[in-house]
């Protein structure tokens, strides 16, 4: 599915990231972690388009996407949420989603503002396929609320819905549980492995460890912008190496 190879990163003089290679497999939730540093946040960044890598390749399916940016890579089925929520807060709920889905029709935002009698009913099929999604994570009483009145757990779910409304082949979560409560991230566990079962892959960089070993059929350990371990949950949390980068971290 998403395949990195042989990526590197540097800033200037120093090397962030160096030889990292791994596969995303189809149908399966990844975990990508690793102590303050590792080169996670830098990871994602090339794996989304943010930045190109220094070398190696990003490849979705057989096609090098290296070279793509965001909004290409996201046409194509690889679409990303942000740790810090980015929504249109004047916007309602409901609104936010739509945008998503008009981007994709052929109706723009403003062109469906005509009303002329063929937009109508695509604007009608737009706003009924955002209230899914808006349902699908949960939040279907929320649809008319501005968007930047929310409480940031459920801000988080409707960037999810925007996100899932443009059926991504691929979702990366950046810190999907950055500021969330235990109950809260709880129902996102849920969410997550609902969002799998629709036979959507995930990759996610996420510090919380419980909701990592929990949900994740694979993880990826990152350590000072190299590849430290690749295994299940089990295999990483046995791995000696993985506990010592963690430990050391701990004793700074
Ligand atoms: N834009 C940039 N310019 C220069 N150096 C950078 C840049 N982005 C990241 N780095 C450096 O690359 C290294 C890896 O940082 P990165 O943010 O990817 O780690 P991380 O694993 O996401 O850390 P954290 O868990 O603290 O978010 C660090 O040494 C960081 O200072």
């Amino acid at each position: 599915m998403l395949r990195l190879e042989g990526i590197g990163k540097r800033f200037g003089g120093l090397t962030a990231l160096s030889g990292i290679t791994f596969s995303v497999i189809e149908g399966s939730i990844t975990g990508i972690i690793g102590p303050n540093g590792a080169g996670k946040t830098t990871l994602f960044n090339v794996a989304t388009g943010i930045y190109p890598p220094s070398e190696g390749a990003v490849l979705l399916g057989e096609k090098n996407i290296s070279a793509l940016p965001p909004e290409r890579r996201a046409r194509i089925g690889l679409v990303r949420t942000f740790q810090n929520i980015e929504l249109f807060g004047k916007m309602t709920v409901l609104e936010n989603v739509m945008v998503g889905l008009h981007t994709q029709s052929k109706c723009g935002f403003l062109a469906c503002s005509l009303r002329m009698p063929w937009q109508m009913s695509e604007e009608r099929r737009i706003r009924e396929k955002a209230l899914e999604w808006l349902d699908f994570v949960g939040i279907p009483d929320l649809a008319d609320v501005e968007a930047g009145a929310l409480p940031f757990g459920k801000g988080r779910l409707l960037e999810i819905a925007r996100a899932m409304a443009l059926e991504p082949k691929i979702l990366l979560m950046d810190e999907p549980a950055a500021g969330l409560n235990s109950r809260e991230t709880a129902e996102l566990a849920e969410l997550i492995k609902k969002i799998r079962d629709l036979g959507v892959t995930v990759a996610l960089v996420e510090h919380d460890m419980d909701l990592v070993m929990d949900i994740c059929d694979q993880i990826v350990v990152l350590n000072l912008g190299t590849m430290l371990a690749q295994g299940t949950p089990r295999e990483i949390q046995e791995n000696p190496e993985v506990i010592a980068a963690y430990l050391g971290e701990s004793e700074d």
